[in-house]
């Protein structure tokens, strides 16, 4: 089956240039002199081994960088120890700031000396931070080579991985955006996003993977707190009201979704907040003020209020049209998840008379587009909002052949294998923790001819295909798909069949 390609707007497909693909490339060639510097400052130079010792508890080396993480941090040797640098590439030398913390090292990079030809040259502006860009400064092709590294070393057991599809532009991708709030030690409001496992906001304005226009309205808002009287939420002290802004764009619709997340339901001020912000952005399609008291790292609470708008976005995908609600997942790439779902379809070959089982389906996109090559479609998922949508998208693009269950997929299909029902093909897109054994062990009962698993993180779906295999079924194609530029994560789909039906 033909997967149809969704008709996006030119910016989506647009071409940077020639030799460099970044998006600021007027920035790279007038930072190229210092570009390198992390901090801008002047320093005297380090001859090679030299060790200077900064303060108490820091000293900054020079080292030199002899491979890559599968996190995309450059590999060092430092004193007979193996550290980890953000933001270091393969064979580059580089001075470095190193500091104990407990039995740990905390190492930052300060200047590159010698740089590595793959390296994309970023200037010091906090844009180019890099939080959640963990790969930024490698050129498009050093990326793909990293990230077909990683999938072809986790799938060798199970056969050879096709070349990666990659992004024709590979920037401003992201259809959601969220940014958290806070005040930093000046006591002035700040938005960004958490340091990597921590609770520590860096502020961060923009950032090269994010949709524009939901970074520009997030700005909108944190300017508009101080006059509003909006005090960000503080963790420590359980103080303050705005937590976090998502905001979701409709790439093709254009419809944009925005969500105040705020720490408690009374909300003084909302109508004139309201009519503030639609003034600056009347591209607002819908906003909502969602509560979350949780103390975890969730960022979405239950209690959800419509505060004008349909309170969902519609967007289209493989050619249908789709409704998402705030809380359901949709796939943050929508260019590259139709090549996704193309080659997922390809690997279900459909005839028209399957049936098929859509396991972990969100709003229904994956089973829905499959609907149309498949004689039923049954899609189970856990989050109710999700499901809700995916009933909802069903009858709006009038397809009658696909039915959507609240719950656990592995109870789902436990349940599925008792009652001795069938199914000729499973997809299953499990989330990043991957699929378990209720749900494995139910597919081997229920015996379906082809198995299509599509995953964003490639260690578990290799965990899951070695029980597949294990247990009857053979790996007969993997394909990655970057869905993740700048960044170190890698999608891949693979398709299983049934050796031997018992
Ligand atoms: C990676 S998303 C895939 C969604 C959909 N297939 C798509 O492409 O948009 C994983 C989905 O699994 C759902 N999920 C997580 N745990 C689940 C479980 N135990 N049973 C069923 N669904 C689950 C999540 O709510 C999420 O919608």
């Amino acid at each position: 089956m033909k997967v149809p390609m969704t008709k996006r707007k030119k910016s989506e497909y647009r071409k940077s240039g020639k030799k460099s693909h970044h998006p600021e490339k007027k920035y790279s060639r007038q930072h190229q002199g210092r570009a390198n510097r992390t901090d801008g400052k002047s320093k005297g130079k380090l001859k090679a081994n030299d060790v200077r010792q900064r303060s108490q508890k820091t000293v900054t080396a020079e080292v030199t960088c002899s491979g890559l993480t599968d996190g995309g941090k450059g590999i060092v040797q430092w004193e007979g120890k193996q550290l980890e640098v953000a933001n270091l590439l393969p064979g580059e030398t580089a001075e470095v700031n190193i500091s104990k913390k407990g039995r740990f090292f905390d190492i930052e990079l300060e200047r590159v000396i010698k740089s590595s030809e793959v390296r994309v040259n970023l200037p010091r502006s906090s844009y180019y931070k890099g939080v959640g860009c963990h790969i930024q400064h490698m050129n498009e092709h050093a990326q793909k080579r990293f990230k077909q590294k990683i999938i072809d070393e986790l799938m060798k057991p199970f056969g050879k991985p096709e070349p990666i599809i990659t992004m024709e532009f590979p920037f401003y991708y992201r259809n959601k955006n969220v940014m958290t709030f806070g005040l930093n030690k000046k006591r002035q409001i700040i938005s960004g996003l958490y340091a990597e496992n921590t609770h520590k906001i860096i502020p961060m304005e923009r950032s090269i993977i994010h949709d524009q226009k939901a970074d520009e309205i997030i700005q909108t808002i944190k300017g508009m707190m101080k006059s509003f009287k909006m005090q960000p939420y503080r963790e420590d002290t359980g103080q303050g009201f705005l937590r976090h802004v998502l905001v979701r764009v409709g790439k093709v619709s254009g419809e944009i979704m925005v969500v105040l997340v705020v720490a408690s339901p009374m909300f003084k001020g909302k109508n004139n907040f309201v009519k503030a912000l639609r003034k600056a952005h009347p591209e607002i399609t819908t906003l909502l003020m969602n509560v979350n008291k949780r103390n975890d790292s969730m960022i979405l609470g239950n209690q959800e209020k419509v505060l004008f708008g349909k309170g969902t976005i519609t967007d289209t995908l493989c050619g249908l049209k789709f409704d998402i609600s705030a809380k359901s997942f949709y796939q943050i790439n929508p260019v590259q998840t139709e090549k996704l779902y193309a080659k997922a379809i390809e690997m279900a070959e459909l005839t028209g008379k399957e049936t098929v089982v859509d396991a972990y389906c969100g709003i229904g996109t994956i089973g829905l587009i499959a609907s149309q090559e498949a004689g039923k479609v049954i899609g189970v998922e856990l989050n109710k909002d999700a499901v809700r949508d995916a009933i909802h998208n069903s009858k709006r693009n009038g397809v009658k052949n696909a039915r959507f269950y609240q719950g656990d997929a592995g109870e789902f299909m436990v349940k599925m294998a008792a009652r001795g029902e069938k199914a000729d093909v499973v997809i299953m897109d499990p989330p990043r923790s991957g699929s378990d054994e209720a749900f494995l062990s139910s597919v081997v009962k229920l015996q379906p001819k082809r198995v299509v698993y599509v995953s964003c993180n490639p260690v578990t779906q290799a965990r899951d295909l070695k029980y597949l295999v294990k247990n009857g079924y053979a790996v007969e194609g993997i394909q990655p798909v970057d869905m993740f530029p700048q960044t170190v994560h890698v999608e891949a789909v693979t398709k299983l069949v049934l050796k031997m039906p018992n």
